[in-house]
C-alpha cells in the first residue's frame, strides 16, 4: 500500500469509528486502539504534508450533530485538547509558551473527566440552554435533558452575574450508576453499554427526558466563557463558578511551575480510582487569561492547554478457560478465567464475556492471549484477541447447549442476547438465587440471614423456595456450620419480622422477571391486592402506566405457573403483606409518589393533566401518581411527598411556566 492509500484507508476507518463513538455512542474498538490509529495517521501526514486533507480526523473535533435535536451554533467554538503522553511532551509545550510569555507561568491543573462535553448558557442568573460540543462549531440543543441533572443549577446563587455567559464542563456518569444500569440491561437481555462516557453522552440524546432523569448523571464545570465576564485568571473563574452554585471539581489546583504540574500528575495517576467517576488524564491550563488570548488556538485545540493522558488501562494475558454461570432468572453468563494480571492496581483473574455474540464477534478461544480493559465496570472486560499469539491447534469456541448445573437444554428467545436455563424450579443456582433475591435489602430485607446461609440451607435441603423459610425451626438450623443459639434465634426473628414488609417489596421479592423495584411499586399501587394482579390479563396489564409487552407477558406467565400460585397461597397463609395497607386501600394517602420530584409552592387552578404535561416536558417522571385532586401538593424543598398537605391549608399563589420551573427541583 502506498502512503496515499494508507492515509485514505486510515482516514476512512477513523471516520467510521468517530461515527460509532460520537453519533451512535457505541464504539467498536477501544480508545487505545483508536488513539494508535490516529497517531499513525498523524505521523504519515507529517511525513507527507502534501497528502493532508483539511478535513482529516486529525484536524477536526470528532463529534457530529444528530437530526433529533435542534442544531445550535456555538457563540464561541468548542475545541478539543492537544494530547501528550510523556513528560517531554509537556516540557516542549512549556517551551513554546515561554517564548510568548517571557517569564515563568502559573498553571491550573485539573482532572480530565471522561464524559460528554457540554456548554450551558445562563441569562440574568437563570439557566437557559444546554448544547453538546458536536463538531465544535455547532451542537445539539439538549436543554430539557440537562435540566434533569440535579447538579445543574437552574437559578444561580449570589449576584452580579454577567447578563449572558456560557459555562463549559463535562456530563459524567459515576461508576456506580453505570454498573447498575448495565446490570439491569443484562438482566433484560439487552447489550450492556460500552463505557460511562458513551452512556453519559447517549443519555443526553434520549428523546424522552424522563428516561434521562432516571440516570444518575452529574455535571462538572471547568470554564466560564463570554464577553465582559471580567475575570483575570482561570483559577479565579473556577472559584467564581463555585460561588454561583456550580459543581466545580475540588481537585483543581493552582500551581507555579512545571515541577508542580508533574507532581499533580503523579499523584492523580495513583489516586484517580478513589474518585466516583472516570478520569482519563490531567488537563494543564495557563492560568492567566490574557496570556491565553495571546497564545490562541490551532485548528483543533487551544495552545494554552494540554491534556496529559494516563496510560491506557489495558493489559494482555492468557485466557485459560471459559466457564458459565447461571443467575437467579436462569440467565447464563460466560466468564473468562485468566492467568492473573495486574490492571489498574488490582490483580485480575476473571473477566466478563457478556454473551455468545460477544464471544463470536471477538472470536475468543481458550488458550488465546487477550486484551483486558478496566472501564467503568467492576468486572473488567476483554476487548480483543492478540491473533499473532494464537497457536495452530486452537479451536473456535462452541457455546454450551446445556445448563452447566442441571443439564437442561438452554433456550434463547428471539431478539435476546442471553441464553436461559428453562428449568426454573429445579435448577439449583436458580433456586438459591431466587431466595437470595427474596431476602435482599430492597425486598424482604431479612435480618440475620445472609446469602451464604441461604446457599447452605438449600444445599442441606432445609429449604427449596422462599416460602419454606417460614417453616424453618430453630432446632433444624442449629446443627448447621457456624450457627449458634443466638444467630439461629436472630434468623428466626428476622424471618418473622418480614411478615410486616409492605406489599410492593414482597412483590419485588417474588423475583418475577422484569419486575424490578419501580415496576413492583407501580403494580402494587394499581392492583392493590396480589389476587387482582394474578388474575390480570395481558391486555389489562399493558394499560398500566409504564408496563410494556415484555413485563406484561412475564407477569402473566408467572401467575399461570401452578407452582408459583401454590407458593403465593402459602405466603398468604403465613401472614405476609400481599395487599397494600388498610389506609392506602381507604384512599387516605394520595401522593406524588416516591422521591421523583419535590415541588415548593402551591398551585391553583391547574388541572392534573396540565401539571402532568409541565412536569413531563421538564424531565419529570412518575406523573401517573399525581393525585387526582389537584389540591394535593408539596411545599418546602425538604418536605418529602409523605408530608403533602391539602391546598386549602396553604397559602395560594401563582402559576406561570417559569415560576413552575423555579419551584421544581427534580430529584
Ligand atoms: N473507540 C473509538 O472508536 C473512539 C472513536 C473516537 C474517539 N475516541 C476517543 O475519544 C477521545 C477523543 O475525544 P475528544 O475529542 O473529546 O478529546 P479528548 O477527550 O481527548 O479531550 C477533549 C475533551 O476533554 C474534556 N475535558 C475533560 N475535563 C476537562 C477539563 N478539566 N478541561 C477541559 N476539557 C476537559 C472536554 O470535554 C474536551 O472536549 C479519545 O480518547 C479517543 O480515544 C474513541
Ligand atoms: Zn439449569
Amino acid at each position: 500500500m502506498n502512503p496515499q492509500e494508507k492515509i485514505q484507508q486510515l482516514t476512512e476507518e477513523l471516520r467510521k469509528h468517530n461515527y460509532n463513538y460520537y453519533v451512535l455512542d457505541n464504539p467498536k474498538i477501544s480508545d487505545y486502539e483508536f488513539d494508535m490509529k490516529l497517531k499513525e495517521l498523524q505521523k504519515l501526514e507529517e511525513k507527507y504534508p502534501k497528502l493532508q486533507d483539511e478535513n482529516s480526523p486529525t484536524k477536526r473535533v470528532g463529534g457530529a450533530i444528530t437530526k433529533n435535536f435542534p442544531t445550535v451554533k456555538h457563540e464561541h467554538r468548542m475545541y478539543s485538547l492537544s494530547n501528550s503522553y510523556s513528560e517531554e511532551d509537556l516540557l516542549d509545550w512549556e517551551k513554546r509558551i515561554l517564548k510568548v510569555a517571557e517569564q515563568e507561568v502559573e498553571y491550573v491543573c485539573e482532572l480530565k473527566y471522561d464524559g460528554a462535553s457540554i456548554s450551558l448558557t445562563y441569562q440574568n442568573g437563570k439557566f437557559s440552554q444546554a448544547v453538546t460540543r458536536g463538531d465544535g462549531i455547532q451542537g445539539d440543543e439538549v436543554t430539557a435533558n440537562v435540566k434533569t441533572i440535579k447538579s445543574v443549577p437552574l437559578q444561580l446563587k449570589g449576584e452580579n452575574h454577567p447578563e449572558t455567559f456560557h459555562i463549559r464542563g463535562e456530563i459524567v456518569l459515576p461508576y456506580e450508576g453505570f454498573a447498575k444500569l448495565n446490570a439491569e440491561r443484562i438482566e433484560n437481555g439487552e447489550e450492556p453499554y460500552a463505557n460511562p462516557r458513551n452512556t453519559a453522552s447517549g443519555s443526553l440524546k434520549l428523546q424522552d427526558s424522563s428516561t434521562t432523569a432516571k440516570r444518575p448523571l452529574d455535571c462538572l464545570l471547568y470554564s466560564i466563557v463570554g464577553e465582559k465576564v471580567g475575570l483575570a485568571t482561570q483559577f479565579e473563574s473556577l472559584e467564581k463558578a463555585r460561588k454561583w452554585g456550580f459543581k466545580v471539581p475540588p481537585e483543581s489546583k493552582l500551581v507555579h511551575n512545571m515541577n508542580e504540574v508533574l507532581a499533580f500528575i503523579e499523584y492523580w495517576n495513583k489516586h484517580r480510582h478513589d474518585l466516583p467517576y472516570e478520569t482519563d488524564g490531567v488537563v494543564v491550563k495557563v492560568n492567566n487569561l490574557q496570556l491565553q488570548e495571546e497564545l490562541g488556538f490551532t485548528a483543533k485545540s487551544p495552545r494554552w492547554a494540554m491534556a496529559y493522558k494516563f496510560k491506557a488501562e489495558e493489559a494482555s494475558t492468557v485466557l485459560k478457560q471459559i466457564t458459565y454461570q447461571v443467575g437467579r432468572t436462569g440467565a447464563i453468563t460466560p466468564v473468562a478465567n485468566l492467568e492473573a494480571v495486574q490492571l489498574a492496581g488490582t490483580s485480575v483473574k476473571r473477566a466478563s464475556l457478556h454473551n455468545a455474540d460477544q464471544i463470536e464477534k471477538l472470536d475468543i478461544r481458550e488458550g488465546d492471549t487477550v486484551y483486558v480493559e478496566k472501564g467503568g465496570e467492576i468486572i473488567p472486560k476483554i476487548t480483543g484477541v492478540d491473533f499473532t499469539k494464537r497457536t495452530p491447534d486452537s479451536k473456535p469456541t462452541t457455546y454450551i447447549k446445556n445448563c452447566p448445573e442441571c443439564g437442561s437444554e438452554l433456550i434463547r428467545n428471539e431478539g435476546e442476547a442471553l441464553h436461559y436455563c428453562p428449568n426454573t424450579n429445579a435448577c439449583k443456582p436458580q433456586i438459591i438465587g431466587r431466595i437470595q433475591h427474596y431476602i435482599s435489602r430492597k425486598a424482604l430485607d431479612i435480618e440475620g440471614l445472609g446469602s451464604e446461609t441461604v446457599a447452605l440451607l438449600v444445599n442441606e435441603q432445609l429449604i427449596n423456595s422462599y416460602a419454606d423459610l417460614y417453616e424453618l425451626k430453630k432446632e433444624a438450623i442449629l446443627p448447621l456450620e457456624r450457627m449458634a443459639e443466638k444467630s439461629a434465634e436472630n434468623l428466626i426473628n428476622g424471618i418473622e419480622a418480614s411478615k410486616k414488609v409492605p406489599f410492593e417489596r414482597v412483590l419485588f421479592g417474588l423475583g418475577i422477571r422484569y419486575v424490578g423495584e419501580t415496576v413492583a411499586k407501580k403494580l402494587a399501587k394499581h392492583y392493590k391486592k396480589i389476587n387482582a394482579l394474578a388474575e390480570a390479563s395481558f391486555e389489562d396489564l399493558i394499560q398500566v402506566d409504564e408496563i410494556g409487552d415484555r413485563i406484561a407477558e412475564s407477569v402473566v406467565a408467572f401467575f399461570e405457573d401452578e407452582k408459583n400460585r401454590t407458593i403465593i397461597q402459602r405466603l398468604q397463609d403465613y401472614g405476609l403483606q400481599l395487599q397494600i395497607s388498610e389506609e392506602e386501600l381507604a384512599g387516605q394517602t394520595n401522593v406524588l409518589e416516591g422521591k421523583t420530584f419535590v415541588i415548593s409552592g402551591v398551585f391553583e387552578k391547574v388541572s392534573r393533566s396540565e401539571l402532568k404535561k409541565l412536569i413531563e416536558k421538564n424531565g419529570g417522571k412518575n406523573t401517573s401518581s399525581i393525585s387526582k385532586k389537584t389540591d394535593y401538593l408539596v411545599t418546602g424543598e425538604n418536605m418529602g411527598p409523605a408530608k403533602l398537605k391539602k391546598a386549602e391549608d396553604l397559602e395560594v399563589s401563582l402559576l406561570s411556566e417559569n415560576e413552575f420551573l423555579e419551584m421544581v427541583n427534580f430529584k
